[in-house]
């Protein structure tokens, strides 16, 4: 699958782990940065993973930072963009099955680096069920 990644300051080494392990079960990965650790505006790293995936270049997007929620608001501006904070794999796993979300989005401070690739892996491995769910995920969107 194609995964667009972006991340700020504090999401930048994890960006790096996940990065590396995407590569290596075989995804292709557009990396918007920051690849730095000088302090960024998590925004300007955000809008290119949203747009990827919303204009359908991406499959998937993964958002980093430190509390995982102003990545997640900025994503979620974006239409067709359904981003969840996810900071276990349970509710990655969530995320996919019952909202159908295309972008996860992961708190740097608050998660070890191997619960981050485990949390990004879960997410990328669970289908969306549909059902009862899809009637509800179509009503997310407003005019
Ligand atoms: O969600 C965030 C912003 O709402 C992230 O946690 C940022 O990484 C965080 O705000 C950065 O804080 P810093 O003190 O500028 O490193």
């Amino acid at each position: 699958m194609k995964i667009a990644i972006g991340n700020d300051h504090a999401g930048t080494d994890y960006k790096m782990s996940v990065v590396e392990f995407l590569e290596e079960q075989g995804h292709e990965v557009q990396n918007v940065g920051t690849d730095l650790s000088d302090s960024v505006d998590y925004p300007d790293f955000v809008h290119p993973v949203a747009e990827a995936v919303s204009s359908g270049q991406a499959d998937f997007g993964v958002l980093i930072c430190g509390s995982g929620n102003g990545v997640s608001m900025t994503a979620n501006k974006h239409q067709k963009i359904r981003a969840a904070l996810c900071w276990t794999a349970e509710i990655a796993q969530l995320a996919r099955e019952h909202n159908d979300a295309n972008i996860i989005s992961i708190p740097a401070r608050f998660t070890s680096q191997p619960q981050a690739i485990n949390i990004v892996n879960t997410f990328l491995n669970t289908p969306f069920e549909g059902g009862r769910h899809q009637r509800r995920v179509d009503k997310i969107a407003c005019q």
